[in-house]
């Protein structure tokens, strides 16, 4: 199974490339902050560690007249995003959860013999998942573009909260440094999908595309094959790999 990693800065279109990935060549999504928000529902543990550390710091967290509240998430972001050390402390707190959550996806995606998975997590590097995937493709554009989307999309931001939470990530030039490939989003949205196009056919040729009834996936060698008649065998091809990207980071 492919595994390709899609990041990017804050409101670069990341969700707006796995929206095309899926809906024109049907490849699962898994996204991060979709599962960031369900591994804090209330009645999680995530939840109560949160509110036990945040709370103290942060009176409107959870409206307290309710049983079960969920969290003010504009509350938590805007103190979080001030706040570097309480940002890698709410880290902490949800990314163990968040973690388990993908693990478990990448799994049921393998069960299903999906021969392709979008990993859409904004801060693939930083927390250091690009390791588990075959391939990293970062969505950028420029800082102007960047600010005027996120203030556009998340109207309840200031333009100082909106450059905090910027702020608060991996220079994307940096993310561009790190991954495989990059798309520049800075068209509009018929540029980006005719982008995202040129992309898929040039750069993923081990599918082969059927757009109307999904992808059909050729194995091409018969080391695939045999990791798959054989499952132990694809458990050390990918402690081969992990280990492989390990020795190439590190020499970088
Ligand atoms: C701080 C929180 C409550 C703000 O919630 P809010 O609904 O306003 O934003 P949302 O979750 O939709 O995130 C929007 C974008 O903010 C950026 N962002 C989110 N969390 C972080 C973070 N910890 N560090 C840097 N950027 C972040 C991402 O680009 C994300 O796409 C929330 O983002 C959160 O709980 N973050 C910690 C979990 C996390 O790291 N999520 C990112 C997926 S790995
Ligand atoms: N090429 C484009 N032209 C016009 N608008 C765009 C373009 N690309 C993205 N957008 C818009 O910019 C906003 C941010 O895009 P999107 O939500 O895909 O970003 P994101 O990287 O997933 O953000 P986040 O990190 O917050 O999840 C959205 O409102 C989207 O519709």
């Amino acid at each position: 199974m492919l595994i390709l990693g899609l990041t990017g800065g804050i409101a670069t279109g990341k969700s707006t490339v796995s929206g095309f990935l899926s809906d024109n060549y049907h490849i699962p999504v898994i996204d991060a902050d979709k599962i960031a928000r369900e591994v804090v529902e209330p009645g999680t543990l995530t939840y109560q560690a949160i509110v036990e550390k945040f709370q103290p710091l942060i009176p409107e967290l959870i409206d307290s007249s309710k049983k079960d509240a969920p969290l003010n998430r504009g509350a938590l972001g805007a103190y979080v995003f001030t706040h570097k050390k309480d940002l890698k402390k709410l880290n902490a707190i949800t990314h163990p959860a968040i973690r388990k959550k993908i693990l478990y996806l990448l799994f049921k995606n393998y069960l299903n013999k999906e021969p392709v998975v979008i990993l859409d997590i904004p801060l693939l590097f930083e927390s250091g998942m690009d390791w588990l995937c075959s391939r990293t493709l970062t969505i950028s554009c420029n800082p102007e573009h960047q600010l005027k989307r996120l203030l556009e999309r998340n109207k309840e931001l200031s333009e100082i909260q909106a450059t905090d939470r910027i702020n608060s990530q991996m220079q994307l030039a940096e993310k561009v440094k790190q991954s495989d490939y990059s798309i520049f989003n800075d068209g509009n949205l018929e540029d980006l999908k005719r982008k995202v196009d040129e992309f898929v056919h040039q750069n993923l040729p081990a599918l082969q595309v059927n757009q109307n009834c999904g992808w059909s996936y050729t194995i091409s060698s018969w080391w695939n094959w045999f990791q798959v008649m054989f499952p132990p065998f694809a458990i050390v091809g990918a402690v081969c790999a992990l280990t492989r990207k390990m020795f190439n980071k590190s020499y970088a």
